[in-house]
C-alpha cells in the first residue's frame, strides 16, 4: 500500500484557507483518494481541549508555543502517521508553519527554540504540500470582521498579523519544493481554478 500524502493549509487569520479546504478535499476525493480533514491546534480529543486553551486562555509564550506542539504530537500519533500509513490522504487546517508564523513571526520566539521542539516532535517529517493563502493585512481584517465573533489571535493588532504574513512569506521563499502560494484576494472561480491546477500537478 502506497503512502499517502499530507497537504496543510495555512496563513493569516482571515486569508480564506478554511473556505477552500472543503473544495480541495472534494477535488482529490472525485479522484479515487481517501481524503481526511483535520485542524491545528485539535483534530484528537486532548487536542482539541488544548484549542480552547490555546484560543481563549491568555498565557506565556512559550507555554502557548509548547502546546501547540503538545497538541501536534497528539495529532501526529492517533491521526495523521496512521492515516498516511493506511494510504489515506490527510489534509491539516494548519501545521508547524503556523508555529514559525504566529509564535516566531508574530510573537517573537526565538526560531531556534522552535526548530528545536520541531525536531524533537517530528523528525525528518514535513508536509508533501503546504497552500499558503496570502492576503494583504487589511483584506483578512476586513473579512474576519465581518463573518464571526473573534478569538485571542484574531483581536491581535495589525503589527502582529504584519509580522505572522512576513514569516510565512519567508518560510515559502526558504522551502519553495512544498510551498505554493495563492493569491487569496481573487474571487472564489479564481481560488478555485488555481488550486484545480496545482492539485493536478501532485
Ligand atoms: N476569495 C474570497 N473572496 C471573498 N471572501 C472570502 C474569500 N475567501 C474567504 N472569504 C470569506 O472570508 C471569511 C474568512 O474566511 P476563512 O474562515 O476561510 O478564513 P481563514 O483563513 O480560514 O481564517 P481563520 O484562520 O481565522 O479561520 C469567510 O467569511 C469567507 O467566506
Ligand atoms: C497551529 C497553530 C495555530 N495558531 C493560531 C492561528 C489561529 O489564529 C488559531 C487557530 O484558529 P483557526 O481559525 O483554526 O485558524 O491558532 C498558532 O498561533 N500557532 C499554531 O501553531
Amino acid at each position: 500500500m502506497a503512502r499517502g500524502k499530507f497537504i496543510t493549509f495555512e496563513g493569516i487569520d482571515g486569508a480564506g484557507k478554511s473556505t477552500h479546504l472543503a473544495y480541495v478535499a472534494d477535488l482529490l476525493r472525485s479522484s479515487g483518494k481517501t481524503v481526511i480533514v483535520t485542524r491545528e491546534p485539535g483534530g484528537t480529543p486532548l487536542g482539541e481541549k488544548l484549542r480552547e486553551l490555546l484560543l481563549h486562555e491568555k498565557m506565556h509564550l512559550e507555554t502557548e508555543a509548547l502546546l501547540m506542539f503538545a497538541a501536534r504530537r497528539e495529532h501526529l500519533a492517533h491521526v495523521i502517521e496512521p492515516a498516511l500509513a493506511r494510504g489515506e490522504w490527510v489534509i491539516s487546517d494548519r501545521f508547524t508553519d503556523a508555529t514559525f508564523a504566529y509564535q516566531g513571526g508574530g510573537r517573537k520566539l526565538d526560531l531556534i527554540k522552535l526548530s528545536a521542539l520541531e525536531e524533537w516532535v517530528h523528525p525528518g517529517f514535513q508536509p508533501d504540500l503546504t497552500l499558503l493563502f496570502d492576503v494583504p493585512l487589511e483584506v483578512a481584517r476586513a473579512r474576519l470582521d465581518a463573518s464571526r465573533e473573534l478569538d485571542k489571535f484574531e483581536r491581535e493588532k495589525a503589527d502582529f498579523f504584519a509580522a505572522t504574513r512576513t514569516e510565512y512569506l519567508r518560510r515559502a521563499e526558504q522551502f519553495p519544493e512544498r510551498f505554493r502560494v495563492i493569491d487569496s484576494t481573487g474571487t472564489f472561480a479564481d481560488v478555485h481554478a488555481e488550486l484545480g491546477q496545482i492539485i493536478a500537478c501532485i
